[in-house]
């Protein structure tokens, strides 16, 4: 099948060269040229774990192009994606910009009947603003052209994105037109051969199934936070909770970690437009608003530990912070925790030294310059260089080489023994016992 992709962020790379390792032709589209060359030489502007690899062989193999230019590449497919960006607006509600800046140039350029595919998380109703769009292009040429809208929302996970395409719980397809729905279903043949993960239905339901999953997972998250937070207050173990509740399989443990907030490019933003609908549809989503609430107050939790042992003014203290990206195995820094910690801490007067082993690069562009120049925040080439003369370690973010430290070589760099562990990966009895001063995420046992 020969394809356009329109978008080589996460979403648009990862589906390109998926499909085209399932042996399509796919040209990648992208209006940052910079992005365009880059992948042209075979580089990938993004940190995912396999997917240099395949954008690479594609490539190679002709299978996989890239190209700024949308009308070019649509003469060689009848079948687009659009893969672009959908960030909140300013009252929270999803900025179709780019999506229906996409629609009108695909409107512009049609010549013949195709199916145009939204990938991008998209609010309810959507399709219906791209088929207008792109109506009202053709209608000012003066041409009748048929077409298709399909809504295929997409349910990778940044780090694991392959595996998440390659192998998907499910493949959810809105469609409205049996012409659509055939091309999807071969479209799709190969990626659910064993066992049926296609599910189609109408494209409001496709819609609103992204949101609502995404808006589940935050839910799972927020509420563990905020049982973590009593936890604390009684002086319970929350991991004990977390594994006993979980061992019910109504329950599950997936997404049941307590932490110091999600972040990312989809959670927070998705929690957030799917209140805005609710807005506009009159209706109070109470708990969305709660789960949102709580995440923002999640992501002050661990200075609000730091600053019950230093006090407000952090003047002089030397802060040793493990992790930057929002999640392991990504170096995407979108709403990552380490933000609203790290700034917060520069605001008391704290020096900050950080490593990450993967986002530094990413994570240069997210603090303020001066920040930098003047030294309050330092980033370290070593996880240990980030303790030496630090008054305490916090662990915003478990990459694996932070999960076994050497704890020996942690007291002997920092001068006081403090550890914060916003993901609960150590065990607080046993650095109580080596005289650590530490305090998980609804384990602070004192
Ligand atoms: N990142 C994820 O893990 C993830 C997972 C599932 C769904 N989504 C959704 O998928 C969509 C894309 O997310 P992303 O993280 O890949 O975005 P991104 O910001 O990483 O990439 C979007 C790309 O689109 C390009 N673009 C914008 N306008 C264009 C145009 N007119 N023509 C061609 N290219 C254009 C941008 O230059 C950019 O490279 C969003 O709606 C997001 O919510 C994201
Ligand atoms: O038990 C958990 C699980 C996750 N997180 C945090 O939640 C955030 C999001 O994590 P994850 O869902 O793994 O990453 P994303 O890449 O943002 O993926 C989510 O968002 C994508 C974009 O819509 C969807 O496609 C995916 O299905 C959905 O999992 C991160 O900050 C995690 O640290 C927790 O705090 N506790």
């Amino acid at each position: 099948m020969n394809i356009t992709v329109v978008g080589t962020g996460y979403v648009g790379l990862v589906t390109g060269a998926c499909f085209a390792e399932m042996g399509n032709s796919v040209t990648c589209v992208d209006t940052d040229e910079s992005k365009v060359h880059q992948l042209m030489d075979g580089n990938i502007p993004i940190y995912e774990p396999g997917l240099e690899a395949i954008v690479r062989e594609n490539n190679k193999a002709g299978r996989l192009l890239f190209n700024t230019s949308l009308p070019q590449a649509m003469q060689q497919s009848a079948l687009y994606f659009i893969a672009v960006g959908t960030p909140p607006g300013e009252n929270g509600s999803a900025d179709l910009t780019y999506v229906l800046n996409v629609a009108r140039e695909i409107g512009r350029n049609l010549q013949d009947y195709a199916i145009i595919v939204n990938k991008s998380t998209v609010p309810v109703g959507t399709a219906c603003k791209v088929r207008a769009a792109i109506q009202s292009e053709l209608d000012a040429r003066g041409v009748e052209i048929e077409f298709d809208v399909v809504s295929n929302p997409e349910f990778l996970k940044e780090g694991a994105a392959i595996d998440d395409f390659m192998r998907p719980d499910r493949i959810i397809i809105g469609v409205d037109s049996e012409r659509a729905r055939e091309k999807m279903a071969d479209l799709y043949h190969s990626f659910s051969r064993n066992h049926d993960k296609l599910m189609f239905m109408g494209i409001r339901d496709a819609e609103l199934t992204k949101y609502a999953a995404n808006a589940m997972l935050a839910t799972k998250i927020s509420f563990m936070n905020e049982v973590a937070n009593l936890a604390e207050r009684m002086g319970v173990d929350i991991e004990n909770v977390r594994k006993g509740i979980g061992s019910d399989s109504r329950i599950g443990y997936s997404f049941i970690y307590p932490g110091c907030g999600y972040g990312g490019s989809c959670f927070p933003k998705d929690v957030q437009a799917l209140i805005h609908m609710g807005d506009e549809f009159s209706f109070d989503t109470s708990i969305l608003r709660a789960v949102e609430e709580r995440n923002q107050a999640q992501k002050q939790r661990l200075f609000e530990k730091l600053e019950q042992r230093f006090g407000p003014d952090m003047s002089g203290r030397v802060v040793g912070v493990w992790g930057l990206a929002f999640k392991p195995g990504t170096d995407d820094m979108r709403e990552a925790s380490s933000i609203s910690l790290i700034n917060r801490l520069v605001a008391a007067g704290a020096t900050v030294r950080a490593y990450d082993p993967i986002a530094m690069d990413e994570a240069r562009r997210w603090f303020a310059p001066e920040l930098f120049e003047r030294g309050q925040i330092v980033f370290c080439d070593h996880q240990y260089d980030a303790l030496a003369d630090a008054d305490a370690m916090v662990l915003v973010t478990e990459w694996k080489p932070f999960r076994q430290p050497d704890f020996n070589a942690m007291k002997k760099l920092l001068k006081h023994p403090i550890i914060i562990d916003g993901r609960n990966q150590y065990d607080p009895y046993a650095l109580k016992a080596q005289g650590f001063d530490y305090a998980g995420i609804g384990r602070d046992l004192g």
